[in-house]
């Protein structure tokens, strides 16, 4: 379900599997190439017809997700940044789970590019779809439970993609600038205490983790920085946003998350207007 970036991955890993998945597309492309290594592969797959299925992977924009609703089949595995869309998805479509994501995937219409090798991370209960992807070549990890995956993904790109969508620059600074890494680490501050109130454990610490994937990445430009760029709705409502409304609802203050809240929005608001 949604054949950008991530669908092109899960697709590509599916194919090196020896499965041809049913693809829902919205802006269909005539031929859908995935890169890495360097080599480029076809990306085979059959369009969503009224079939059933064991799962559907959500790979479309947290905003989008209501979209995807009547496309569902079997278990929904959610792939998405962020916190909102797959808790949408999953009150219309209680049979879903979520699932994170850490590889670096570049969309340029209908090709897309590998760009950073990391971890696909499944609750238990979806472990046959792990099995299958692994078999494809993907680096998966099955977990108990995925909401601490979440929330320090959520953490990174709180801190990464809004610092670096709004001064425009490679995510590399928040790692190599005093100041950015300062401002990240209040940012983090912020998600730690929503997340403490309810109750989520991370995984790891999640101001080391912002540090270690800045400069694991350092030479590419955040999602978010590039929606703005690109005058593309962002997902902030689901990083930065998500923190505020939880915060709201928990009665944690949020005020650096807020104020990158409204100043994201307000690049949104004059995109095309400068
Ligand atoms: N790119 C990456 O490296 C990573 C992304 N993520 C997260 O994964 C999620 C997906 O991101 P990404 O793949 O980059 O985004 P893309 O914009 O590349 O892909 C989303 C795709 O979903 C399609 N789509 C949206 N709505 C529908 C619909 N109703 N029916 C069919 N197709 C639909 C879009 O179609 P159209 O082409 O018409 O817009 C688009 O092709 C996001 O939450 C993102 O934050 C997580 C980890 C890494
Ligand atoms: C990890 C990071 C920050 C890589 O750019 C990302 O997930 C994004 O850009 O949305």
């Amino acid at each position: 379900m949604g054949l950008g970036a991530v669908g092109s991955l899960f697709t590509y890993f599916l194919n090196r599997a020896g499965y041809v998945p049913a693809a829902v597309q919205r802006r269909p492309c005539g031929e859908y190439l995935f890169c890495a290594g360097g080599a480029c592969e076809r990306l085979r797959f059959a369009a969503a017809g009224a079939e059933e299925a064991r799962y559907t992977v959500v790979a479309v924009k947290a905003y989008d997700s209501p979209s995807a609703v009547p496309h569902l089949r079997g278990v929904a595995v959610v792939a998405q940044n962020g916190v909102g869309g797959f808790e949408a998805i999953r009150e219309a479509y209680p049979n879903s789970v979520a699932a994170v994501v850490t590889y670096g995937v570049y969309r340029e219409g209908c090709r897309s590019e590998l760009r950073g090798v990391g971890e696909i991370y499944l609750p238990r209960s979806v472990a046959e779809l792990g099995d299958v992807l692994r078999g494809g070549g993907a680096r998966v990890v099955l977990v108990d439970d995925v909401e601490p995956y979440r929330w320090l993904k959520l953490a990174v790109n709180a801190a990464i993609n809004a610092i670096t969508a709004i001064l425009q620059v490679p995510n590399g600074v928040v790692a190599e600038v005093g100041h950015a890494r300062d401002l990240a680490r209040a940012v983090v501050a912020e998600v730690v205490r929503v997340a403490d109130t309810l109750g989520v454990k991370m995984p790891a610490d999640p101001f080391e983790e912002v540090l270690r994937v800045a400069a694991a990445t350092a030479g590419n430009i955040s999602s978010t920085a590039r929606d703005l760029a690109r005058c593309v709705r962002t997902e902030v409502d689901f990083i930065n946003g998500a923190v505020v409304k939880y915060g709201e609802a928990l009665g944690v203050a949020t005020p650096v998350n807020a104020a990158l809240l409204q100043l994201i929005k307000t690049r949104e608001a004059l995109c095309g207007r400068e």
